[in-house]
């Protein structure tokens, strides 16, 4: 199900979220093209999960503007949750359910019919090299296999963006690249990505890169962009040149 839009997938303007007196998300503004890879980084406490939660639909803004796959978050928050994807940081895989039982959940979920899951099922379980876990209990599974199954249910039902959660927290560099291997291969069929991450080595993968501090995004630029700019030669050291001046860190 991809979006009609030309333009931006995703796209905000001075977004706003406070909660009583306190503005967790204050005023960003930033637009995600097709097919990008954008990586959504900031302290604990920044507000990037705010900010995620208001772009997937789950939680309205209190000001400014935003859209996603074409669907105002404002007016639209229903259809914009049937055209993204979600991955959170404790995905939602269910344990006591084999690996096929837990991909024919989430195909029902997402209303697709009983023939086209077993379709995409057989591909997906190829895909990820799963074909002989099928009946596996998703709770015997190591963790990064676990992970990407989780990402490719989130993209089950073809949505036009995926946004992942920290997906990759607790697995070492190389199970975090062979996790994105999947995302690159998303990202060339057309799926915008939109991913939180703490792992450095995964912001040096994504196309651009927002740094949020306290609520504001204070830098946003490729990767390579960014070193430059502070004159570094590392995404870590970006990344605590910004992130030391905060005073929201939890
Ligand atoms: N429902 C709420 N009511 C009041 N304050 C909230 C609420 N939700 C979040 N906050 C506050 O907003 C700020 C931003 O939180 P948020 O969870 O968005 O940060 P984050 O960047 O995602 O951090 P983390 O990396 O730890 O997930 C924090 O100070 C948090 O305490």
């Amino acid at each position: 199900m991809k979006t009609a839009a030309i333009g931006p997938v995703i796209r905000c303007e001075k977004l706003t979220k406070r909660f009583g007196a306190f503005t967790a998300v204050d005023a960003i503004s930033f637009a995600v093209a097709p097919g990008e890879i954008f990586g959504f980084l900031g302290a604990n406490g920044a507000g990037k999960t705010t900010a995620m939660r208001m772009l997937c639909g789950l939680l309205g803004p209190t000001e400014g503007a935003a859209s996603v796959a074409g669907f105002d978050v404002f007016t639209q928050a229903e259809r914009i949750k049937q055209h993204i994807g979600y991955m959170s940081q404790k995905f939602s895989l269910y344990e006591d359910l084999t690996v096929r039982e837990n991909i024919r959940f989430y195909g029902g979920i997402y209303g697709l019919k009983t023939a086209a899951i077993r379709e995409k099922t057989d591909a997906l379980l190829q895909r990820l090299g799963l074909e002989a876990e099928r009946n596996t209990l998703v709770g015997s599974l190591p963790l990064g296999w676990k992970q990407k199954l989780a990402f490719s249910v989130a993209l089950f039902h073809d949505p036009a963006v995926v946004f992942l959660d920290e997906p990759t927290g607790g697995v070492d560099p190389i199970t975090r690249r062979q996790f994105w291997d999947l995302i690159y291969e998303a990202a060339a069929r057309g799926v915008t990505v939109f991913i939180t991450t703490h792992y450095m080595d995964e912001a040096e993968y994504c196309d651009r890169v927002s740094i949020m501090v306290d609520g504001k995004i204070e830098a946003l630029d490729k990767p390579a962009g960014l070193k430059q700019q502070f004159g570094v030669s590392t995404m870590d050291e970006v990344f605590l040149h910004l992130a030391r001046g905060a005073k929201n860190v939890e």
